[in-house]
């Protein structure tokens, strides 16, 4: 069975939201794309597979997208559930909801695409300063996503990492995170890093102190010390390829907030006005454009 059948079958998401009409705001305005006739129309089979697929599947991709030129890591601030929730009249959890009805889509697409890692920040060290009642209920939606979909994750040869502390977590929910961890490891087909109660800035310091620990125990010399070793000791060593090479926050906010600061060192940056229950295939059809779009330097000559 083709890899993009199994992800259509195994992500379809039944869930439906009250219809509202959209409320007339300019963040919620769809940037102008190229046109886009729907994915079935236009969809080639591309027939080289990438190095991350298996042999004898095919990567299918919109004609718009140039197969050698995809991210290998793309990873996603998914900004804008509360705010996409409030101007519907919708209550916090249904934004949260909707937000993980997008968050199985884009799954969907990185599996269907070609894309090797997708990294979600699901969960900043500094949302611990939020209501109570709200990190409850996103501690309860993480669960409730890993018991249900679980199953569906392994089966589709997703691959769960997590970066974070996960010992602040609840205790269940950090024995279904180990068991998630452990059940899909030997997956390869998309590996999907959450990061959960993570800080970009923490991630570097405790890269300093292991890499400090090794020197003080005579395992290293601090000229030693490089980018690549830096690299080796960062949470995001999990996956082939640590540093993503797009970024794209959802709801118009030009900002990092203490995501992947080192990994995001060389990455092509993409924001979007759409609010992420919004960001749909559309949404991240545009994005990959405009990735392929750019000229990507790493600080050198241009042509
Ligand atoms: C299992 C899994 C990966 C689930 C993902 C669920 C999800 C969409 C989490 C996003 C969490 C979050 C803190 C978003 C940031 O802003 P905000 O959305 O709170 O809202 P605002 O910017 O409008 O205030």
């Amino acid at each position: 069975m083709a890899f993009s059948l199994h992800f259509q079958q195994l992500f379809h998401s039944p869930t439906t939201f009250p219809s509202q009409p959209k409320p007339p705001t300019t963040l919620l305005t769809p940037l102008k794309l190229p046109p886009t006739p729907s994915l079935p129309l236009l969809a080639i089979a591309q027939n080289a597979s990438l190095s991350n697929i298996d042999s004898t599947e095919k990567v299918v991709l919109p004609l718009q997208l140039k197969r050698e030129m995809m991210p290998k890591h793309v990873a996603v601030i998914m900004d804008g559930n509360r705010r996409w929730a409030k101007m519907r009249g919708f209550p916090v959890a249904l934004g949260y909801e909707a937000g993980i009805r997008a968050v199985r889509k884009l799954i969907e697409l990185c599996g269907n695409w070609g894309i090797g890692v997708l990294t979600l920040f699901a969960f900043s060290s500094d949302n611990w300063l939020r209501p109570k009642v709200e990190v409850d209920l996103l501690m309860g939606l993480f669960e409730r996503v890993l018991k249900d979909e679980l199953e569906k994750f392994a089966r589709a040869g997703i691959r769960i990492s997590i970066i974070g502390d996960t010992s602040m977590l609840p205790k269940s929910l950090q024995e279904l995170i180990d068991k998630a961890v452990k059940t899909t490891k030997e997956n390869s087909q998309l590996h999907v890093v959450v990061a959960v109660n993570y800080s970009g800035q923490y991630d570097v310091v405790q890269a300093c102190q292991t890499i400090a620990q090794k020197v003080k125990d005579g395992i290293i010399e601090p000229g030693d010390i490089s980018s690549f070793l830096v690299e080796q000791e960062l949470q995001t060593n999990c996956t082939d390829f640590p540093c993503p090479d797009l970024l794209i926050r959802t709801s118009g906010e030009l900002r990092l907030s203490n995501f992947l600061l080192w990994q995001l060192a060389y990455a092509e940056l993409f924001f979007s006005h759409s609010h992420w229950p919004d960001f749909g295939e559309a949404e991240f059809l545009e994005a990959l454009c405009s990735f392929q779009q750019r000229q990507r330097r790493y600080g050198r000559q241009g042509s």
